[in-house]
């Protein structure tokens, strides 16, 4: 990769008072030797997933290293090459502080959303994997110790046909019984056929009846065997998806995600508030102040953040205790390899309202062999006691799916 991002001039630094690296705050006490670290490199890699998973690779002067990922999107490893001077030197322990630290650095780029803070996400990330390396603990005790020993995981289900309800019952029955997942979630935003324009986000009766099909066909097939949630994709007006949601009400669903567009808090709040269906969203929104409206607003039942988009562990952390002061549980939007899924498994791990975490790869069939670990079980994920994320990437596994062009991460 080109290094003419990193060199970039810093046009932030004649522009803001608001410095907080290590010299400017004047963090400078010895902490003893073993915590006495500095970052050196940080390095990415793209994997060629159902999604371009980029990983993210820290390195110290100590010889640890700490790998994490970023949500996938153009433009994000590049970003972090930009964002790679601004932190070397500094003392990797000190993530919090080096957050907000890209963050201020970075707001004339964007930092209230969109693939800067996914950037950040991802060295925020590989940050505690290695400040769980030096201290020698899991990354979930760095946020405050353990309410669980597992995660419980959806699986994120297709079919060749999506828009037959017999073909889904089929596959939600066979991803139950065969794949031991007790939690699932299918599409609504499939197409009936019976559009006569797919731009208005208008439901006609007929398409509403094929959507209760799907959910009907889906629900009844498993019964009390798993949960079921069913996602529609930003895809429909205020007063259709209340329609639809009014519609399902009495197949009990998990929830139902995403009916309408992000942007309209008042739509969401309304489709939310005229339904006993459980209304998820937030996937598309970042960061803690971004989430914190769809929670004070009540404009949705179930948060879901996507851990290495949203801004990272703790800033996952910090969404799920102000969606906790509204009683509200998270459920963890997730399609990424397994290095940000165990990460929003120690996140799980430490919060009180976790609900689930996504799994979205099981048609991929070597998800699990980008780490040496073996990752989900029966439905779970464990949650790891080996120190940092507790994943080790197989580099064999990530040669032979990397992006054509990308480099492996240099060996300590
Ligand atoms: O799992 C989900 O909730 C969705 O189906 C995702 O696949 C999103 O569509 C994707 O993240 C969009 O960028």
């Amino acid at each position: 990769m080109s290094k003419d991002y990193a060199d970039l001039h810093d046009p932030n630094a004649e522009y803001t008072m608001r410095e907080l690296s290590a010299e400017t705050m004047g963090v400078a006490a010895s902490r003893g030797s073993k915590r006495d670290v500095e970052i050196t490199d940080i390095q990415t890699t793209m994997i060629d997933g159902n999604f371009p998973w980029t990983l993210v690779r820290v390195y110290t002067d100590a010889g640890i290293t700490g790998t994490g990922e970023a949500y996938w999107g153009a433009g994000v490893p590049e970003l972090i090459e930009r964002m790679t001077p601004m932190i070397i030197g500094e003392n990797p322990l000190d993530i919090d502080r080096l957050y907000e630290h890209l963050i201020q650095k970075m707001s004339g780029e964007g930092t209230i959303e969109g693939v800067t803070v996914t950037a950040i996400a991802g060295i925020e990330v590989a940050l505690h994997d290695l400040a769980g390396k030096i201290l020698q603990v899991p990354a979930y005790q760095l946020l405050g110790g353990k309410y669980r020993d597992a995660m419980r995981v959806y699986c994120d289900c297709h079919t060749e046909a999506d828009a037959d309800p017999e073909a889904c019952a089929i596959e939600a029955e066979r991803v139950v019984e065969e794949l031991g997942y007790d939690a699932l979630k299918f599409d609504l935003d499939v197409s009936s056929g019976l559009e006569k324009d797919r731009a208005n986000r208008h439901l006609r009766p007929g398409e509403i009846r094929h959507k209760v099909d799907i959910v009907e066909a889906v629900s009844e097939r498993v019964k009390d065997r798993a949960d079921v949630a069913f996602d529609c994709h930003w895809t429909f007006s205020g007063g259709s998806a209340k329609r639809l949601a009014d519609a399902i009400e009495k197949y009990d669903v998990w929830w139902l995600e995403d009916p309408v567009p992000p942007e309209n808090l008042a739509v969401q709040e309304s489709v939310t508030d005229s339904t006993v269906t459980p209304i998820a969203a937030g996937e598309n929104r970042y960061r803690v102040t971004e989430q914190r409206r769809l929670i004070e607003d009540q404009a949705v039942d179930i948060v879901a953040p996507d851990l290495p988009k949203v801004g990272g562990m703790r800033e996952t952390r910090k969404i799920a205790d102000v969606a906790n002061q509204y009683y509200i549980p998270v459920a963890m939007h997730n399609v990424s390899s397994p290095i940000a899924t165990v990460a929003a498994t120690h996140v799980g791990a430490a919060i009180p309202n976790a609900l689930a975490v996504e799994y979205h790869s099981y048609e991929l069939g070597w998800w699990e062999d980008l780490v040496e670990e073996s990752v989900i079980e029966d439905g779970y994920i464990t949650v790891p006691e080996a120190p940092g994320l507790g994943v080790t990437l197989d580099m064999d596994t990530v040669a032979a799916h990397m992006v054509e062009g990308e480099t492996l991460f240099d060996e300590v």
